[in-house]
């Protein structure tokens, strides 16, 4: 995951520079960034979750594991000056021609790395959730986070200076987009290496089970209808969606604004974002242990939701009145403390109210749901940014007041969702703000339509 999310992130600082070399308007950078889900939106993701329920972690996180491999050759030879002029490219720079042929080719090979990132990533929840059942799930789950936002510090840090590469003078976006493909192929390799560890996890296991246990119940396809079924998996879903529809589409924009907002280049403005990405690593294992311990994971919902609204409040109105660093860099650090509450506390709380058998399509149902908003927001952030700017055509002056309010605006809507988690948890007990390790050893409740079961 930490070289998926480096691979993810790798052009968001580049957005000036893919604007200015390659003709990607915003709209065009817009569409290319919310290209990583459309596939996952038309159904792939309910797919991958029955795919990973029915054959297993090690199968399908290899699957995705290549899966990402293909995608990212694919933007690579995009925007790639061996694609510049080539018969495709002038072909599909022939038609919707606001949308070059590069930007198109490389939204569909983001496209496919999408489909295989985000297999990866329910493959990954459901495979700590295995190694870790009855021990510190979320702070297991927190360290996997962690280590991926790191990969996002790293590359904001890094893709900056790798496009420089070549010089100053000549800055290139293939160097940081091959240089991220060669790592995918490594993590290809670590994920090989983890199913024959995984194998081994699965002989112990079986070692230990009593003789006459009873068997497994096997995953059927009508527990996926029970899942959409329920109105906890709704709440659960639109405060995930809306949450992270505030956070991963900002984070394609956040370098852009801060250079517009307060007149620096795309390294300074890199730089302080990328202590967004690090304030929730270092915070979200820890926030993931004391949920283990003492819980109140609806709470710290709550708190994210209203952090966060205060932040995208700041750089709509505040940054823009008082271009201050200083200001920008506080907002950013609250921010990244906003978003090591919600993952800290949203996945680990999935295993306590799904069983084990459907917890596969239960995170890519929620994944599903998610991508749809991490799909349209960024194409209506690009849409709101193009429309706010009219006649603006240098990519330094944009005014990113009124996207930024839109941001704000689906925090509020989250905090809505977080207030009826926490009280849908105080009247019906599902132990959402009891700490992880107690609630493991009661009953996993899954409330459909008033029912209760498993
Ligand atoms: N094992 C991963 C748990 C989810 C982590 C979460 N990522 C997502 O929700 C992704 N669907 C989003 C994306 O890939 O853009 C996170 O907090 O990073």
């Amino acid at each position: 995951m930490f070289f998926a999310y480096m691979f993810v992130d790798v052009m968001s600082p580049l957005q000036s520079l893919i604007e200015t070399q390659r003709g990607w308007s915003p709209d065009a950078f817009g569409y290319y960034a919310g290209a990583e889900y459309i596939l996952n939106v038309f159904g792939f993701l309910i797919l991958a979750g029955i795919i990973l329920d029915k054959m297993g972690v090690r199968f399908t996180g290899t699957l995705s594991a290549s899966i990402m491999v293909v995608g990212a050759c694919i933007k690579l030879y995009a925007i790639s000056d061996w694609f510049q002029g080539t018969a495709l490219d002038h072909w599909l720079s022939s038609w919707w021609v606001s949308m070059p042929g590069s930007a198109k080719l490389a939204a569909f090979g983001f496209l496919i790395f999408g489909c295989g990132c985000e297999m990866a990533g329910i493959t990954v929840s459901k495979a700590i959730a295995k190694w870790f059942n009855g021990k510190e799930m979320a702070f297991a789950m927190g360290a996997e986070m962690a280590i991926a936002r790191i990969g996002v510090f790293a590359i904001f840090s890094i893709s900056p200076r790798l496009a420089d590469w070549m010089g100053k003078d000549d800055p290139t976006v293939v160097v940081p987009v091959a240089f991220c493909t060669a790592l995918l192929c490594i993590g290809l390799i670590c994920f090989i290496i983890f199913t024959f560890i995984d194998r081994a996890f699965d002989k112990q296991l079986d070692a230990a089970k009593l003789p006459d246990a009873p068997a497994e119940e096997e995953f059927k396809l009508s527990d996926v209808k029970n899942i959409f079924s329920s109105k906890l998996f709704w709440i659960v879903a639109m405060l995930c969606v809306l949450y992270y529809s505030a956070i991963f589409p900002f984070q394609r924009y956040a370098a852009n604004m801060l250079q517009c907002n307060l007149g620096i280049d795309a390294t300074t403005a890199s730089d302080i974002f990328r202590w967004f990405p690090i304030g929730a690593a270092a915070l979200t294992p820890l926030l993931g242990i004391y949920l283990d311990v003492k819980g109140k994971g609806a709470t710290m919902l709550i708190v994210s939701a209203v952090l966060m609204i205060m932040c995208h409040c700041t750089f709509a109105l505040l940054l823009p009145a008082f271009p201050s660093k200083a200001l920008a860099f506080s907002a950013i650090i609250v921010l990244g403390i906003s978003f090591s509450l919600v993952p800290a506390a949203l996945w680990p709380s999935v295993p306590k109210i799904m069983d084990e058998r459907f917890l596969g399509s239960a995170y890519s149902l929620i994944f599903w749901v998610q991508n749809i908003g991490l799909c349209l927001f960024p194409i209506l952030i690009g849409k709101v940014l193009t429309a706010s700017n009219p006649g603006v055509d240098n990519p330094m002056e944009y005014n990113y007041t009124n996207p930024m309010l839109l941001f704000a605006s689906l925090g509020v809507l989250a905090l809505f969702f977080g207030i009826w988690l926490k009280v849908l948890d105080s009247k019906k007990h599902y132990g959402l703000e009891k700490p992880n390790i107690v609630s493991n050893t009661e009953e996993k409740v899954f409330e459909s339509e008033g029912e209760t079961f498993e």
